[in-house]
């Protein structure tokens, strides 16, 4: 079991490498570079051997030496630059790749796992790819320099080759240790990282809320809590590293102490010369230096094996679907505009939230859906902007099933204007034309404002149409971020207008504004709005009222005041609510 979890973890590994379009080319010029620049460095010891023979006044071997060093180094450093190169457009692919996957998910998907995780997916998983990648390619030059420094040492002298090898096995398992140890308790730390990130960033966009709970003295011991505990897995490392060192260093003294030791032996029984030991030295640091590179190869493989894990389980997830058979315009032609709930039943996960929903919203027509909090409204408009699909049942546009429409034109074609309606940062303009294809001029962004009752505000900043409004919006107040979004559905000029308690976190005043822009924008649209305020939806040529996830009843309001308890009762509640309010 273990086995093929591994197996498939490998698997996860190579795919997301060969999927992500990685730029071989600039891999392979720094590979070769580095295979070049190890094969001179591969002979300098012996160069080195001839002048410490005698031939430090030969100005042809000293020269053969600088020249060789030379560019062994710019071969190097022509090597590193590509390092440099390619690390960042291998993270940039990945980045890309996983960044367009994560925005087409489908609704569902992001409930499965925390903003916070998906954003430590594409900012940190995707680093360890090309540093793994990277210390592949130099474990590969590592390992040509060290097989070529054995040959020629073999070559040198058979004995003092050989008797390195019983070091062999040590240097090994302390390279295993010495890698597993490093390995886990790096893990630990970046664990720790990654939960302290998602704790600031949860914590820093609601401080009106701790504030307002007067809860900072929590939080902060929360952070102090959890600061602890990064510096424990930082501890934990640390002793790590005490132990680390000592034993890879003790890897090098065995064998130079080997070389020195037996080869003072062998130069004093006349089988070595001096120059030759000094040479067998400076390989032996070549292969020391390689054998670093393998443990830490082995710990960087082991977090690119998990980061890709991870990445690929988003990969591996189903985009929605943009393109279907039928275009949106056609279907219109067709079959007209009206949109139909037939037997519709929706759960999120397992949590039963529609049963059996069975209504029509008449084309150019303001339907309202009412009622207790929890039933299912919004859920519907989900359901209508096609951002869940029913679990059982369908719906219609005339007779056309909607999934079976483009998806793009079918959003493109829904203007949505909620409660708190979400401004990205930018300025006023940028917001007001936000998903709007075409050019548009300032001029229609003006008279889309006029229409929302929002542009005597906008001009009341010095800055206009150009001012910024800040992280979410937070530079405006909610009425006026709630009529930049109507301004924006003017401009989007939709065929629907949905609108889900687009008036409910407005003071008196801003209500009735924005009230107003919205009578202006529902002239000729077929309009869905969920309202609590029945008094907003009075008008409306259809109410349908869910209760519990089940239609309750659909009428107009004389219809349903007479006819309808659970109708009569909300209406009841808001006649009280009206005249508590009319008093005060
Ligand atoms: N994304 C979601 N995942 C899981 N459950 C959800 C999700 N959204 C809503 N629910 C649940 O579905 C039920 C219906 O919620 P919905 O928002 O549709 O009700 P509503 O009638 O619009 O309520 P309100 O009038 O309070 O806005 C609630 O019990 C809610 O907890």
């Amino acid at each position: 079991m273990q086995e093929s979890k591994n197996q498939h973890s490998w698997r996860e590994f190579f795919k997301l490498i060969f999927k992500s379009k990685l730029p071989w080319h600039l891999y392979i010029a720094g590979f070769v570079a580095a295979i070049l620049s190890t094969t001179l460095s591969l002979g300098l010891p012996l160069v080195m051997q001839q002048i410490m023979a005698g031939k430090i006044f030969d100005s042809e071997i000293v020269k053969k030496y600088i020249l060789l060093s030379s560019i062994a180094i710019s071969l190097a450093a022509v090597s590193a630059f590509f390092v440099s190169i390619t690390g960042p457009v291998t993270k940039r692919n990945i980045q890309r790749t996983l960044w367009d996957k994560l925005i087409r998910m489908p609704m569902r998907q992001y409930k499965k796992q925390p903003s916070q995780q998906l954003i430590s997916r594409v900012t940190q998983d995707t680093s360890f790819i090309d540093q793994v990648i990277d210390y592949f390619k130099m474990l590969v030059v590592s390992s040509y320099g060290m097989i070529g420094s054995f040959v020629i040492m073999y070559n040198m002298n058979v004995k003092l080759t050989l008797a390195l090898l019983p070091v062999i096995p040590y240097i090994l398992i302390v390279t295993a240790v010495v890698g597993h140890f490093t390995q886990k308790t790096q893990h630990g730390v970046q664990e720790q990282f990654a939960g302290i990130t998602a704790f600031f960033a949860e914590r820093l966009p609601r401080v009106r809320l701790i504030k307002s709970f007067g809860k900072e003295q929590k939080e902060i011991d929360d952070a102090n809590y959890i600061l602890r505990e990064q510096y424990k897995a930082e501890k934990k490392r640390a002793y790590v590293d005490l132990f680390a060192e000592p034993l890879m260093q003790s890897v090098q003294a065995i064998i130079q102490g080997t070389v020195l030791l037996y080869g003072a032996y062998l130069v004093s029984k006349g089988e070595m010369k001096v120059s030759q030991v000094i040479s067998f030295f400076m390989y032996v640091a070549f292969i020391h230096n390689s054998v670093l590179k393998y443990g830490l190869f082995w710990q960087m493989l082991k977090q690119a094996k998990g980061a890709s894990e991870k990445i690929s389980s988003i990969l591996d997830t189903n985009s929605e679907e943009m393109k279907k058979q039928v275009s949106m315009e056609e279907v219109q032609k067709k079959a007209g505009g009206d949109l139909r709930l037939e037997n519709v039943s929706f759960s999120y996960e397992d949590k039963n939230i529609l049963s059996n929903i069975n209504f029509t919203i008449p084309e150019g027509k303001f339907t309202a859906i009412v009622g207790p909090s929890g039933g299912g409204k919004s859920t519907i408009l989900n359901l209508l902007e096609r951002f869940y699909d029913p679990n059982v049942g369908r719906i219609l546009m005339g007779n056309q099933p909607v999934d079976e429409i483009h998806l793009d034109e079918w959003r493109k074609s829904i203007s949505y204007v909620s409660q708190s309606s979400p401004l990205l940062s930018g300025t006023i303009r940028d917001n007001i034309t936000y998903g709007i294809d075409r050019e548009v001029s300032d001029e229609e962004v003006r008279i889309a404002a006029e229409m929302a009752d929002a542009l005597e505000f906008i001009d009341e900043f010095p800055e206009g149409l150009d001012t910024e409004v800040g992280e979410f919006g937070s530079q405006l107040s909610g009425g006026q971020r709630q009529r930049i979004a109507i301004a924006r559905a003017f401009i989007k000029d939709t065929r629907y207008l949905i609108l889900d308690e687009a008036t409910a976190s407005l003071d008196a005043r801003s209500e009735n504004e924005v009230e107003n822009s919205l009578k202006d924008i529902m002239v000729g649209r077929t309009t869905i709005m969920v309202a609590h305020d029945l008094n907003a939806v009075k008008h409306a040529d259809q109410i349908i009222v869910i209760d519990s996830g089940k239609v309750n009843g659909i009428g107009n309001h004389e219809e349903l005041f007479a006819n309808n308890p659970l109708y009569r009762r909300l209406a009841e509640i808001q006649q009280e609510k009206d005249s508590r309010l009319a008093i005060l």
